[in-house]
């Protein structure tokens, strides 16, 4: 029997969504729970380092995105069909990573040659992602069956608004996040699941 999954998170999308994405596709049932800014300093000092998303298994509280993401592919067989397409699916997820400490960055910076170096960087990751996507006949990051690589980019890369645009240059890409989101159970998450509130908006979006 599978365990009692609680997913607890603020009420955004951020580090969450690419764990919300493998329970949808997985079809695993899960209380997702959202805690209200104004609970979280009581909440804090509770969790394993003060930091979301935390993960309960069977009420046995564990943390880090990537770990638990990684934890529930293996238990749902996402995470690739041997040991090589499992390397494979890492290292993309922590490139991933990498791609996301830009778009930080830039969310964060003011200086305008700052943001084109980091604009340079990201356009970098994303042509190497399409070029990955384009060169698979299936279309998928990795192999023929969709894994969590998958599920963590395509959730990632429609969460915030400047990645969101982000893949539309790139059209392997681009066609992979709307394979990804239209998958029925990805697609009914989407659609029916609780709204998130949007991402705070830094200073380059002011402009
Ligand atoms: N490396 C950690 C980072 C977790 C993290 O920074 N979480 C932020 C939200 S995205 C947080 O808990 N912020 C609230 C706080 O630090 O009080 C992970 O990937 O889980």
């Amino acid at each position: 029997m599978a365990p009692k999954y609680k997913l607890i998170y603020f009420n955004g999308t951020g580090r969450a969504e690419p764990i919300r994405y493998l329970f949808a596709y997985a079809g695993q049932d899960y209380v997702d729970y959202r805690i209200k800014r104004e609970e979280w300093p009581q909440l804090k000092p509770n969790t394993p380092y003060g930091k979301v998303p935390v993960l309960e298994v069977d009420g046995k509280p564990v943390a880090q995105t990537n770990a638990i993401a990684r934890y529930l592919a293996k238990q749902f067989k996402l995470q690739g069909s041997d040991d090589w397409e499992i390397l494979q699916a890492d290292s993309l997820v922590e490139t991933l990573g990498d791609y996301n400490l830009s778009s930080m960055r830039l969310f964060r910076e003011e200086n305008s040659e700052r943001i084109a170096e980091i604009k340079k960087d990201q356009a970098f990751y994303l042509a190497k992602f399409d070029e990955i996507v384009s060169s698979n006949p299936s279309g998928l990051l990795v192999g023929s069956a969709v894994t969590w690589a998958d599920l963590v980019f395509a959730a990632t890369l429609s969460s915030r608004p400047d990645q969101v645009d982000a893949p539309k240059s790139y059209p392997a890409l681009s066609a992979f996040v709307n394979k990804i989101n239209n998958l029925p159970a990805i697609k009914k998450w989407v659609e029916t699941g609780p709204k998130s509130d949007p991402p705070p908006s830094g200073p380059q979006h002011k402009r």
